[in-house]
């Protein structure tokens, strides 16, 4: 198994007329593996899983692996709220050459602290696939804790976390808990530089679809304790990171990626809707530096 380490892509899932959109998938995919990125992560809630249909969450994994053809790892994002559910899709996305899957914590129903362990060990003995765990609580509503998670990442195929847990004491402490190889993935993008200085391996980051290099290359600087020269650079590269999150994500991202003219249409399922004309009007003043 692994280990986890740098700038890691939850790529969109492009529609048009309400389906995928196959062709631009593969045309996204092929320019973000020119960027220096650690791997690719389909159908997490960038890829707004949520509203696609599990024959619509096999066939992407299927164009994934067949677009990236060994050239980067594949993490699935494959999770939910049902146990059961949750190893009936696995069983169908496994067939495929992927690393791993990106599965969040059980939402809506707030399990305990032994329910999540339950949950993510059933998952952990019922495959051989690397697991990511995506703690979310401001999403899902539970916070996995550090004493929960650290058990869970005594399974060997638990590698790792993207942690969104929105507390920085929380996050450090599991920094400096962890045992050698399990890895601390930031999910907060504005949290990057931060977390990867307090000593964790890099980022989750819808962001990185947007200037994608210099997130690399911020990531390589922090990795050369090269603090100086990265610190700038964060600083001139994030202040676009609040707009996108300003409305739900992926709807600032996808407007953006149009605008770009990296996919013909900006449209997402609903309950999703497009960006208000305000929010378009800032972004719109931001494109050129966001190429
Ligand atoms: O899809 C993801 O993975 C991400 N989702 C987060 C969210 O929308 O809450 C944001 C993060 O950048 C990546």
């Amino acid at each position: 198994m692994g280990t986890l380490q740098g700038v890691y892509l939850p790529i969109i899932t492009p529609f048009q007329d309400d389906e995928i959109d196959e062709e631009t998938y593969r045309n996204l995919i092929e320019q973000y593996l020119l960027t220096g990125i650690s791997g690719l992560i389909p159908l997490g809630t960038t890829g707004e899983s949520p509203t696609l249909s599990n024959d619509e969450t096999e066939r992407m994994t299927e164009l994934t692996v067949s677009a990236v053809n060994g050239r980067l790892p594949v993490y699935v994002g494959v999770g939910g709220n049902c146990t059961k559910k949750v190893l009936q899709l696995l069983t169908r996305v496994e067939r495929y050459a992927i690393q791993g899957i990106l599965s969040v914590c059980p939402y809506y129903n707030r399990p305990s602290q032994r329910g999540i362990y339950e949950h993510f060990l059933r998952i952990s003995e019922a495959t051989n696939l690397s697991i990511i765990i995506y703690n979310i609580p401001y999403r899902t509503g539970v916070n996995l804790e550090n004493e929960t998670l650290l058990k869970l990442a005594e399974q060997r195929n638990i590698i790792g976390v993207k942690d969104s847990c929105g507390n920085l004491k929380q996050t450090a402490e599991l920094i400096g808990q962890k045992p050698d190889g399990f890895s601390v993935l930031t999910g907060e993008d504005a949290l990057f530089y931060t977390t990867v200085t307090h000593g964790g391996d890099g980022g989750i980051l819808a962001a990185a679809h947007l200037r994608t290099a210099e997130f690399v290359e911020i990531f390589r600087l922090l990795q050369a304790n090269d603090y100086q020269a990265a610190l700038p650079r964060w600083q001139a590269l994030s202040r676009f990171i609040p707009l996108l999150f300003q409305e739900p994500n992926p709807t600032p991202l996808k407007y953006v990626l149009h605008r770009l003219g990296l996919i013909p249409s900006h449209e997402t399922r609903l309950p999703l809707v497009e960006i208000s004309s305000e929010l378009q009007r800032r972004l719109d003043n931001l494109i050129d530096s966001l190429a």
